[in-house]
């Protein structure tokens, strides 16, 4: 099919405001905390992740018809994948001060999601939002008002990158109203 410019999704993808050096160095500040437990972290964030939005299972061949929290915090390629997530995060927030290298980190990201493992790019928003939840959560003296403020930011920039990535290999919305 052909590509449509701007079709479906994408139109969401206004770009994110450039964080300020403030909201960087608050990112970096935080981050060092929740990176110290990434494993912990990045597994509530994917159970979360997969316990509220079941069909986001569909593209994980290991524990795409597990229902059980438990059972799934034990798979590997779900503990994988956190860690995946996380590192990449690392990348990103070490990366702050150079846009090029955030740019190409999340291209990967985002081209490997579309063309290898064709994940709707609606779920990089769902996960995003499960992120800054439990983030919020588990470290309530760390993310005050304003910091979560520029996670929310940083997030948005995550998905812009990731969706641009999208639209560059020609990804199409399939919407309701094209089937
Ligand atoms: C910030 C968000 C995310 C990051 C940083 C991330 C990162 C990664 C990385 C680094 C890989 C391995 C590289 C590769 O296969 O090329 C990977 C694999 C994968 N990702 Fe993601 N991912 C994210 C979100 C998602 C979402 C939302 C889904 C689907 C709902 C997803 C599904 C997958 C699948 C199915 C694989 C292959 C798993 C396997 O082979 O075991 N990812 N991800």
């Amino acid at each position: 099919m052909e590509k449509v410019p701007g079709d479906g999704d994408m139109e969401q993808r206004e770009r994110a405001d450039q964080l300020s050096e403030e909201e960087k160095g608050m990112i970096q500040d935080t981050w060092g905390r929740v990176y110290e437990n990434c494993e912990d972290v990045g597994v509530s964030v994917l159970i979360r992740f997969f316990v509220n939005f079941p069909s986001a299972k569909q593209y994980f061949s290991q524990f795409r018809d597990m229902e059980d929290a438990e059972e799934m915090e034990r798979s590997l390629q779900l503990r994988k994948h956190a860690q995946r997530v996380m590192n990449a995060i690392n990348s990103v927030v070490e990366n702050l001060q150079d846009p090029d290298k955030v740019s190409s980190i999340l291209a990967l990201v985002g081209k490997a999601h579309a063309v290898k493992h064709k994940v709707e790019p609606m779920y990089f928003k769902i996960l995003s939002g499960v992120i800054l939840e439990v983030l919020a959560e588990d470290y309530p003296d760390s993310f005050t008002p304003e910091v979560q403020r520029a996670w929310a930011k940083l997030m948005g920039l995550v998905y812009w990158h990731v969706t641009g990535a999208y639209t560059e290999v020609g990804w199409v919305q399939l919407s309701s109203s094209a089937v």
